[in-house]
């Protein structure tokens, strides 16, 4: 028998109606005859486990349904199968066998003796079960759902040798006229550009009735392409460019095509995930997958039903079994996420309360992605960290960053992730609470590159977006709509034309001048403060107030009597009104 390395058998099951895991380690080799005997068993949780491992070295660690998956739930099941996984084939023996549960619960090498159930019921003491472990709250990647993740979805180490294909609606309400089919399929292109190793090979736009149909395509396009991926054999996958593929569609097309198929759900997802910095926006795009898996897998379910002309069940106990251990997967990674969300978005609400104490305006800026949003932040407070790239995308965390307008007040600009068209309401909203600061900002710079041939369009999707973010009818009022890269632009083009509010190059920094005391009137405006020269006695009571619950900005003597001093300030409704009070009237 060929020996077996570091391979690690994990069982999921339930015992007193929580979930457990146990884990199995074989050092040489292993095989079933011996696979109880051979057993060293714990019940412990994945995390601590995943590090107990790491700290002993083992590398190539696979866990349940890449290598075996065991279930046990002992209501439920007549049995149990092992499933020892195609993942292990070329370098390990592969095998699957079924047995009783009952062997299982009673054989002389039974797992469940007295000794071990109690021994399970002081590790579910001592440790969190698996459910509820969170000794480690910043781990959150769990390779077992990470290898479910790449067998769901066909995503390979080495990345994809892509066809781009941009259907497009010709005729009729559904065409979209703010752009055009090349236009669609230069950001299809550079969406998969973004994504590291994978590669387009070939791209092709194809004009359609409508986006509906049960294989999208008629035949005669999808004979078309299934010719081209057949003669060309760099081809591993295929992306549709539409915002989602419905199941029946995703089963169809990768049935013709015969390699992986991917829409814009799934590219998106795939560079927010390699891209995601910060905790929350890796909780966020992890939440924002686990929809989109369960479609997936049911469409797998769907099709399986399909091919044994049946229901759900005949596809068989193994099948099934597998199934249903993903959707229990999905359930129990989703609770866990949105109690870790839930963490996160607590302490980033503290924060924005104490940002709300010290009453510092906020200027959410949002636009397209690459509109140079970030660009702009740089050149606004010269913070030397901001790393604008020419990428899809850049930005998937909201920062914030300090900037001072020319009335000396005090800013915090939000920089934001980059809308884009074509995806689905639901992968944006999951964004949604990343963009609460942008919600709750006094004004919003809306970003577009005016160089870009399709910014219309791009100004369209960012403006709908907004509205579908329900922001306040007083926040629409303060929008400052901001044409960036106007070295870009061609000589001779129509400024008025571009219908911005204001036309900067973050680059050559022109503009910026007047874009900031357009921004410190907006500022003024939308957060009800009044920017005044106040006359006041040098040393007076009035001086020192003003400096307590008003910026001052500059000071200078009065020329007409040097016992005075002219303040300019900044200053709120309410406490203009209390100065009035206190100092005018009385
Ligand atoms: N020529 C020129 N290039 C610019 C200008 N502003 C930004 N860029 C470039 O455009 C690219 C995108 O800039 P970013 O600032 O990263 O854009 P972003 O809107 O933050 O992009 P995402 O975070 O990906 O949504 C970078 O390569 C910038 O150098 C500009 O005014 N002129
Ligand atoms: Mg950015």
């Amino acid at each position: 028998m060929r020996p077996l390395h570091n391979i690690v058998i994990c069982l999921q099951y339930k015992f007193l109606n929580r979930n457990l895991l146990s884990f199995h380690r074989y050092d040489r080799h292993f095989s079933l005859d011996n696979c109880c005997t051979r057993k060293k068993m714990e019940a412990v949780n994945f995390v601590t486990f995943q590090r107990e491992l790491k700290i002993q070295g083992y590398r190539r660690f696979t866990n349940i349904s890449s290598l075996t998956s065991v279930n046990a739930s002992f209501s439920k099941m007549k049995y149990t199968s092992f499933n020892t996984g195609t993942e292990l084939s070329g370098q390990y023996k592969t095998s699957s066998i079924s047995c009783p549960t009952s062997y299982m619960r009673t054989g002389s090498q039974g797992f469940f003796s007295g000794k071990h159930i109690l021994k399970y019921q002081k590790n579910v003491k001592d440790t969190d079960n698996f459910d509820e472990c969170d000794d480690e709250p910043e781990d959150f990647e769990d390779e077992e759902y990470g290898d479910m993740v790449k067998r769901v979805l066909h995503l390979p180490e080495m990345g994809h040798q892509v066809l781009v294909v941009q259907p497009y609606v010709k005729w009729g309400s559904a065409k979209k006229r703010s752009t055009t089919p090349e236009l669609q399929l230069a950001e299809a292109v550079a969406l998969i550009g973004t994504l590291q190793r994978w590669k387009v090979v070939d791209k092709v736009k194809i004009a359609l009735y409508s986006l509906g149909k049960k294989s999208l395509f008629g035949t005669g396009n999808l004979e078309m392409l299934k010719k081209r991926i057949c003669k060309d054999k760099q081809i591993t996958a295929v992306f549709i460019s539409t915002d989602i593929l419905r199941g029946i569609q995703h089963r169809e097309l990768e049935e013709v095509f015969g390699v992986p198929v991917y829409d814009r759900y799934m590219v998106v997802i795939q560079i927010f995930r390699e891209h995601a910095i910060t905790k929350e926006a890796k909780l966020q795009i992890a939440m924002a997958e686990i929809p989109y898996l369960r479609m997936r897998i049911k469409g797998l379910v769907e099709g399986a039903a399909d091919h044994h002309g049946g229901g759900v069940s005949s596809i068989g106990g193994a099948g099934e079994t597998h199934i249903e251990i993903r959707r229990r997967l999905l359930n129990t990674r989703e609770m866990k996420l949105k109690r870790m969300l839930e963490k996160v978005r607590n302490q980033r609400t503290l924060l924005r309360n104490r940002r709300q104490r010290l009453e510092y305006p906020v200027i959410a800026v949002v636009g397209y992605t690459n509109a140079g949003k970030t660009s702009l932040i740089k050149a606004l407070t010269g913070e030397r960290e901001l790393e604008p790239k020419d990428h899809l995308f850049a930005t998937l965390d909201v920062t914030v960053h300090a900037g001072i307008l020319p009335s000396r007040l005090k800013v915090l600009y939000v920089d934001t992730v980059g809308f884009i068209s074509d995806i689905p309401s639901n992968l944006i909203e999951s964004f949604v609470a990343t963009l609460e600061d942008a919600m709750l900002a006094d004004v919003v710079v809306h970003v577009c590159d005016v160089s870009h041939p399709d910014y219309r369009a791009q100004a369209e999707t960012v403006t709908s977006t907004l509205r579908s973010l329900h922001l306040s009818s007083h926040l629409l009022d303060n929008i400052l709509v901001v044409g960036n890269k106007t070295d870009l632009l061609p000589e001779g083009t129509e400024i008025e034309d571009l219908n911005c509010d204001v036309l900067v190059s973050s680059v050559t920094n022109q503009g910026l001048d007047d874009l900031v005391m357009q921004l410190n009137k907006t500022v003024l405006k939308a957060t009800g403060r009044h920017a005044l020269n106040v006359r006041v006695l040098m040393g007076g009571e009035e001086v020192r107030w003003l400096y307590k619950n008003a910026a001052v900005t500059e000071v200078t003597a009065d020329s007409r009597d040097s016992q005075y001093l002219v303040l300019k300030v900044v200053i709120s409704e309410a406490q203009l009104r209390k100065f009035q009070h206190n100092f005018i009237k009385r």
